[in-house]
C-alpha cells in the first residue's frame, strides 16, 4: 500500500487483555497503512483479531480496563493515543457501524441529528439539512421523509443498519469503521449495505471487518490478512484473492483454515 498517502498508518501496535489476572496477547506487532479513501477490509479467521484491531482505529478499547493498548497509530499524521489527543473529537473523525443496529430510542431524525447536536449548537433548519442529506446518503431518505418523528424502532432492522450509518454520516467522518456490518441482515438488506459502502468509499476512508470472502472481494481496495493476532498478508484485493503470497493466505482463502463464510464466492 506504499504508492499511497496513507490516512492511517499504525505503528508497532501490541493489544494484550487481562484475562483471570493475566495479560493474553490478541495483536502482535502490527505496523500497517490503510490508504485515505479506498475501501480496506480485515479477514482472518475467527479470533484472530480483527475486531481488535478496529476499535483501536477510533480507541473504543478506552472504556475496557481489561485492554491495554501499546503502539502508535496515525490519523492523517495525528497521533491518536497521545495523551492530550481530545477522543470527542477523534469519534466524530471516526465513526464506527456495529454489527447490529443501535438506534437511539428516540425519532429517525433524532437518531440522525444527535450527533451534529453533541458537537455544535446549529439553527434548525441547518441540522434538518443535515438530516436530509445524511439519510439520502444512506439511501434512506425515500422510505422515511413522511415519517421522520416517527421512532427508529418501527425501522425493519434493513432501515435500522441504514439509520445508524446515516447517523454516522451525519457529523461529517472521514473515516468509517465497520464491523460485520451485514451479518445481522436478510440478502437484500446485506447487498443494499454493500452498495452504499461501494459508493462511499470514494468519499471516505472505510476500513471493514468481514468474514464474507466474496464481500470482502466485490467491495475491497485493500485487504489485510491477519492470523492468530499477527498481520500475514497486506495487498491490493484482486491480486489477493487471484495470486495470495502467504501459504496461510492461500489457504484461509481454499477454506482450509476456518472462519470464512465461503458460500457465493
Ligand atoms: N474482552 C476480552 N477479554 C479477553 N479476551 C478477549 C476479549 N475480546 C477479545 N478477546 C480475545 O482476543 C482475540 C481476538 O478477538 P477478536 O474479537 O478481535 O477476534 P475476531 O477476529 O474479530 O473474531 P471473530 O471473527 O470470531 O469475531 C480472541 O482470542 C478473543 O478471545
Amino acid at each position: 500500500m506504499s504508492q499511497f498517502a496513507p490516512e492511517i498508518e499504525i505503528r508497532n501496535l501490541n493489544v494484550f487483555y487481562t484475562s483471570n489476572k493475566k495479560a493474553v496477547g490478541a495483536l502482535k506487532d502490527i505496523s500497517v497503512n490503510i490508504p485515505k479513501n479506498k475501501l480496506t477490509t480485515i479477514i482472518g479467521p475467527s479470533g484472530c483479531g480483527k475486531t481488535t484491531l478496529l476499535k483501536t482505529i477510533n480507541r473504543l478499547h478506552d472504556i475496557q480496563d481489561d485492554v491495554r493498548v501499546e503502539g502508535k497509530i496515525y490519523i492523517g499524521q495525528e497521533d491518536i493515543y497521545h495523551p492530550d489527543h481530545p477522543v470527542p473529537e477523534l469519534r466524530k473523525r471516526v465513526g464506527l457501524v456495529a454489527q447490529r443496529p443501535y438506534p437511539l430510542p428516540a425519532s429517525i431524525y433524532n437518531n440522525v441529528a444527535f450527533g451534529p447536536r453533541l458537537h455544535s449548537k446549529l439553527p434548525k433548519q441547518e441540522l434538518t439539512e443535515i438530516v436530509e442529506t445524511s439519510l439520502r446518503k444512506a439511501n434512506l431518505w425515500e422510505e422515511v421523509k413522511d415519517r421522520l418523528d416517527s421512532p427508529a424502532a418501527d425501522l425493519s432492522i434493513g432501515q435500522q443498519q441504514r439509520l445508524c450509518l446515516a447517523r454516522t454520516l451525519a457529523v461529517e467522518p472521514e473515516v468509517i469503521l465497520c464491523d460485520e456490518v451485514t451479518s445481522a441482515l436478510d440478502p437484500i438488506s446485506a447487498k443494499e449495505i454493500e452498495d452504499l459502502l461501494y459508493s462511499l468509499k470514494e468519499n471516505y476512508t472505510i476500513v471493514l471487518v468481514s468474514h464474507v470472502l466474496r464481500q470482502a472481494r466485490r467491495l475491497s481496495d485493500y485487504i489485510i490478512f491477519l492470523y492468530l493476532g499477527e498481520v500475514i498478508e497486506v495487498r491490493e484485493a484482486e491480486e489477493f484473492f487471484l495470486n495470495p503470497q502467504n501459504e496461510k493466505s492461500q489457504q484461509y482463502i481454499q477454506g482450509a483454515i476456518g472462519g470464512g463464510d465461503y458460500s457465493r464466492f
